[in-house]
């Protein structure tokens, strides 16, 4: 287990998020003066007594309960205003006062009851500050285990920035808890927060930056390669692909969509690619691939392995460009994370076919093989897949793991960047471990199964979601034809199971014992 002292927080004396509630006062007048009324009753003394108590006791009732209704109405209006603001002009059209996507999020199949996490399910734990005195120095180093404390800090602790409020929430089961007010937070703080520091990150093939804000925030930046509507080439090998920006971004919204929560949090941004990157860098690399294009944009190509050269320049209008900015996961050095490569690997070879496209029982010599052989890795493996199907992403050749939770631990998905390319097609064999393996987590195909009926319709969830993002107000982030293909392909799922249903037993993996309220 990862232990980690935060010294620097003390240093935060701005918290970030913090927000300035609107101040509202309501003012309701009940006319029931005891003197104004009684006489006016013509009532004798006693009577007059009781009628004052009487009515002084109604009168301050009246206004408690009427107060009470106001302060709690202008909490709850506060609150959507914060919501709102964080996480961009998000709508939805509203049924019983509710979007389509908040009746989604309500539903049992997305809150079901889940067992406490241990001590040992949190990715960080924070170093307990030693009785205060007890100390000379609070920087002095104290490495010893016997001083740190098993309780890790709350996500609620207002002095830490949203990034690090992601970290310390990371836990065995899942990247984030949907319900966290924190993941508001966090997208706002990516899209807004000045970037002050620039370098290419290394690693993958194509051109992303790793960028930095104020307070040790980092986040991924993958910029528009291609207009955001264009379909890719049919010529083009899924391993030759561009990256899109907009396909990061619109992962992360399906994802969530789905339940799983295993994607870092992403939010469009336009950022100035002169004053945000060219004039901040320190990256001499980068900083070289800089130029003005013959219309006068100022753009920019890099160093790496596939599309950075001046042929595939990422420009700005003149200096403006949309980009997609990724939440970073902590330092490897705090929690590692291992590397697994797919068993449904692609050849990534323009005439090799990999082992599973030629055994159709391929699926029975991986069941046998650890981590696959026991636990839950083939059916996260399958969830995995779905997803990928969804999205048409044919690029996911590895899947990363938190070291410290060993085998029993989500999947995440991370680099989306070659999903959502086409929408005029389909790609089955991304859906080859499902229909080989036959298998599907309960909870999984429940809630496929909910985003199929047409109160809660995949597309519809979509296209409210990535409302949200800040680039929407640009441009839809996924194009109508993209969304109705969610619906085509979740059908497809769909199919797939029914089929597997009828030649196999076991299909469906019960994750969800007390839940009865649809028949499988
Ligand atoms: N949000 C993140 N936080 C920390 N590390 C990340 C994050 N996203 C990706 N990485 C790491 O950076 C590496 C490269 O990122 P990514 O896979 O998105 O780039 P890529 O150029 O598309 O790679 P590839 O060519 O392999 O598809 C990943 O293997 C992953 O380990
Ligand atoms: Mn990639």
């Amino acid at each position: 287990m990862v232990v980690w002292e935060l010294r620097w927080h003390h240093n935060l004396r701005n918290p970030i998020g913090f927000c300035e509630r609107s101040q509202r006062v309501l003012t309701v007048t009940v006319n029931t003066h005891p003197h104004i009324v009684a006489p006016m009753l013509k009532l004798s003394k006693p009577m007059m007594f009781t009628f004052v108590v009487l009515s002084v006791t109604i009168s301050t009732c009246i206004g408690w309960f009427i107060m009470t209704c106001g302060n709690f109405l202008t909490l709850m209006v506060d609150a959507t205003e914060w919501e709102n603001t964080l996480i961009g002009a998000g709508k939805g059209q509203k049924v019983n006062g509710r979007t389509k996507l908040e009746e989604l999020f309500e539903h049992p199949l997305y809150n079901l009851p889940r067992p406490e996490l241990q001590d040992d399910d949190w990715l960080l734990r924070v170093k307990k500050k030693e009785h205060s005195g007890d100390r000379g120095s609070e920087e002095e180093e104290g490495e010893d285990e016997e001083g740190y404390d098993k309780m890790s800090w709350t996500s609620a602790m207002e002095t830490h920035p949203p990034w690090l409020r992601f970290h310390l929430g990371i836990s065995r089961r899942e990247l984030y808890d949907r319900k966290d007010p924190n993941l508001a937070q966090l997208t706002h703080y990516l899209a807004t927060q000045r970037v002050l520091g620039a370098v290419q990150k290394e690693g993958g093939t194509q051109l992303k930056l790793l960028v930095s804000f104020q307070n040790h925030g980092q986040a991924l930046l993958k910029p528009m390669k291609q207009s955001r509507d264009a379909e890719t080439d049919g010529n083009l090998f899924y391993f030759s692909d561009f990256e899109r920006h907009n396909a990061e971004i619109a992962a992360f919204h399906l994802d969530r969509l789905l339940g799983f929560n295993r994607i870092p949090p992403v939010v469009g941004r336009l950022i100035n690619v002169t004053s945000e990157v060219r004039e901040i860098t320190t990256d001499k690399k980068l900083s070289r691939t800089f130029f003005t294009s013959p219309v006068g944009n100022v753009c920019f190509y890099g160093q790496c392995e596939y599309y950075c050269s001046s042929e595939h320049p990422v420009c700005g209008r003149p200096h403006q460009l949309e980009v997609s900015v990724a939440a970073m996961l902590p330092d490897l050095s705090l929690a590692p994370r291992r590397s697994w490569r797919s068993p449904w690997r692609r050849a990534y070879s323009r005439t090799k076919l990999a082992a599973w496209e030629k055994d159709p029982a391929y699926c029975d010599t991986v069941k046998q093989r650890p981590p696959y052989s026991h636990g839950t890795r083939l059916l996260d493996l399958i969830d995995m897949a779905v997803l990928d199907f969804l999205m048409s992403n044919m690029d996911r050749h590895h899947y990363e793991t938190f070291e410290t939770f060993g085998n029993e631990t989500f999947l995440l998905h991370l680099d989306n960047g070659r999903a959502f390319g086409r929408h005029s097609r389909d790609e089955p064999s991304i859906l080859v471990p499902l229909q080989q393996c036959c298998r599907i987590r309960r909870s999984t195909l429940l809630r496929l199964r909910l985003l199929s009926l047409p109160s809660f319709r995949l597309s519809d969830a979509m296209r409210e979601s990535l409302l949200r993002d800040p680039l929407a107000a640009v441009a839809p982030l996924l194009s109508e034809p993209h969304l109705s293909a969610l619906d085509r392909r979740l059908a497809a799922v769909l199919r797939v199971v029914e089929a597997c249903q009828g030649h196999h037993a076991e299909v469906i993996h019960n994750d969800v014992e007390g839940y009865d309220q649809q028949p499988d």
